[in-house]
């Protein structure tokens, strides 16, 4: 029971537009699970409700045994990469992943500098991050997402603004962190590399979720 991520009729009505529409499935802990979908398919919202950032208007969501929104707010031990990921401006990369583990005090220097090789940026860059093309803040944002080994990692299009080195080190990325054990949710627009990796492939469509592979 514990070992599963449960999305029971979850739906989600936005000023009566329903965005998510009595999605359902059930995912194993561990594994890559991929979610295609055209622009407002619903593949964000999905990963939003799923990891506690908006509350559904009916139907439930359970991450390994526990009830988001409910018995907890955000499951434990999560991972996110969202566009939208704030940073400080003014500081660099490390100095804001330096301050974001502190939040949690799980990680200490090393992981943090060893997050940010592993998506190919340099700890000793002194740039702050308003210099940083968009490819680098999305590095930057995969870097945050992975540098506390979360159980759930929920990528939400990491590819985007990555050019071809980038889009391997995701799809490295995403092959490491399965194998040390974790389940990786991951939305995709058409990038073969990032869909090869996946064990089930759910298509969006409207707000409903198809399993399609
Ligand atoms: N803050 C919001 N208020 C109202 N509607 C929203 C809001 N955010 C998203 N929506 C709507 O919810 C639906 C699903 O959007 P969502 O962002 O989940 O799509 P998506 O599949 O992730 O799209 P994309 O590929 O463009 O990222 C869309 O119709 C969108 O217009």
């Amino acid at each position: 029971m514990a070992d599963i991520i449960r999305v029971a009729d979850a739906t989600k009505v936005i000023r009566g537009r329903i965005v998510l529409d009595h999605v359902t499935f059930d995912l194993e802990r561990g594994g890559v699970y991929g979610f295609l979908g055209v622009n407002g398919s619903g593949k964000s919202m999905l990963f939003r409700a799923i990891s506690g950032l908006i509350h559904l208007t009916s139907g439930t969501i359970e991450v390994f045994g526990e009830q988001v929104g409910k018995g907890v707010d955000f499951p434990s031990n999560m991972g996110l990469c969202f566009e939208s990921s704030g940073f400080w401006d003014e500081k660099t990369g490390l100095q804001n992943l330096f301050y974001l583990a502190s939040i949690r005090g799980v990680v200490g220097n090393k992981e943090t500098e060893c997050a940010l090789e592993r998506v190919g940026l340099d700890p000793k860059d002194v740039r702050p991050v308003s210099a940083y093309s968009m490819g680098m803040r999305q590095r930057l944002t995969i870097a945050q997402a992975i540098m506390e080994a979360p159980q759930l990692l929920i990528m939400d299009e990491p590819t985007n603004a990555l050019d071809v080195d980038g889009i391997a080190i995701v799809a490295n990325i995403i092959q490491e962190e399965c194998s040390r054990g974790a389940t990786v949710l991951v939305s995709s627009h058409n990038e073969p590399t990032v869909e090869a990796l996946f064990d089930r492939t759910f298509q969006m469509e409207a707000g409903r979720a198809k399993e399609v592979s």
